[in-house]
C-alpha cells in the first residue's frame, strides 16, 4: 500500500546544501545534513545546524531520531532523542549530537547526513482528573517486569557516582 505524503514548506537556510531526501521511496526518515564541519570528542555534545527550517501544518509533528550507521561505527547519538520538532518552529532545525564513543573522536563534516526526521500526525491529550485508574493486566509493572525483575528504589545512582555491576539484560 502507498505511504500518503504531505506538502511541507522548507526555507533551506543554506542554498548551496540540497533539500533533505529519503533514501529510499519507504523509508519513514528523511536525512538531515550538518552544514558545519564538527568534531566531537569522546564525551562531547554539540547543537549542529541543519540549514532547514520548516512550516509544518498543525497536527504534525518533526521527530529527530539518530542514524543506527553513525551509532554503530562511531558511537555517534542525540542527546535528546528524538528531538521535537513542534508544528509552530519556525527556526532552523538543530540536532544535539553527542559522541558516546568512550576511546575516539569523531569528524563530521559540512554535508554529511547526522540524523533523520520522521514527520508524523499526532493526537493532542485532554487531560481529565480521576481519582482511579481502571485495572489491567500489567497494572503498575514495568522496568523489566515481564522477565522477573522488580527495581530496586537503592538503583539509584547520583550523578558523577559510578553504577555497580551490570546486569544481564531482560
Ligand atoms: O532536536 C531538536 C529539538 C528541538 N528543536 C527546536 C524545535 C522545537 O519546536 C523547539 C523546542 O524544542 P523542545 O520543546 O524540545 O525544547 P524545550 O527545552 O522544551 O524548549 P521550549 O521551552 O522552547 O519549548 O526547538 C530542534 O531544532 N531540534
Ligand atoms: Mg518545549
Amino acid at each position: 500500500m502507498a505511504v500518503n505524503s504531505v506538502r511541507i514548506p522548507l526555507v533551506r537556510l543554506d542554498r548551496d546544501l540540497p533539500v533533505p531526501s529519503y533514501a529510499h521511496h519507504d523509508d519513514a526518515g528523511a536525512d538531515l545534513m550538518t552544514t558545519v564541519d564538527v568534531t566531537l570528542a569522546p564525551g562531547e555534545r554539540r547543537l549542529v545546524p541543519t540549514g532547514v527550517a520548516l512550516a509544518l501544518p498543525e497536527g504534525y509533528v518533526g521527530l529527530v531520531h539518530p542514524r543506527s550507521g553513525l551509532a554503530a561505527r562511531h558511537g555517534v547519538s542525540i542527546v535528546n532523542a528524538p528531538g521535537t520538532i513542534d508544528a509552530g518552529y519556525r527556526g532552523e532545525i538543530k540536532v544535539l549530537l553527542v559522541n558516546l564513543d568512550a576511546h575516539s573522536a569523531v569528524q563530521l563534516n559540512r554535508g554529511d547526513r547526522i540524523a533523520q526526521l520522521v514527520v508524523q500526525r499526532y493526537e493532542r491529550a485532554d487531560f481529565v482528573e480521576i481519582d482511579t485508574l481502571d485495572e489491567t493486566a500489567r497494572g503498575s509493572g514495568g522496568y523489566g517486569s515481564t522477565g522477573g525483575f522488580t527495581p530496586d528504589p537503592s538503583d539509584h545512582v547520583p550523578a558523577g557516582q559510578a553504577a555497580g555491576t551490570p546486569r544481564s539484560a531482560q
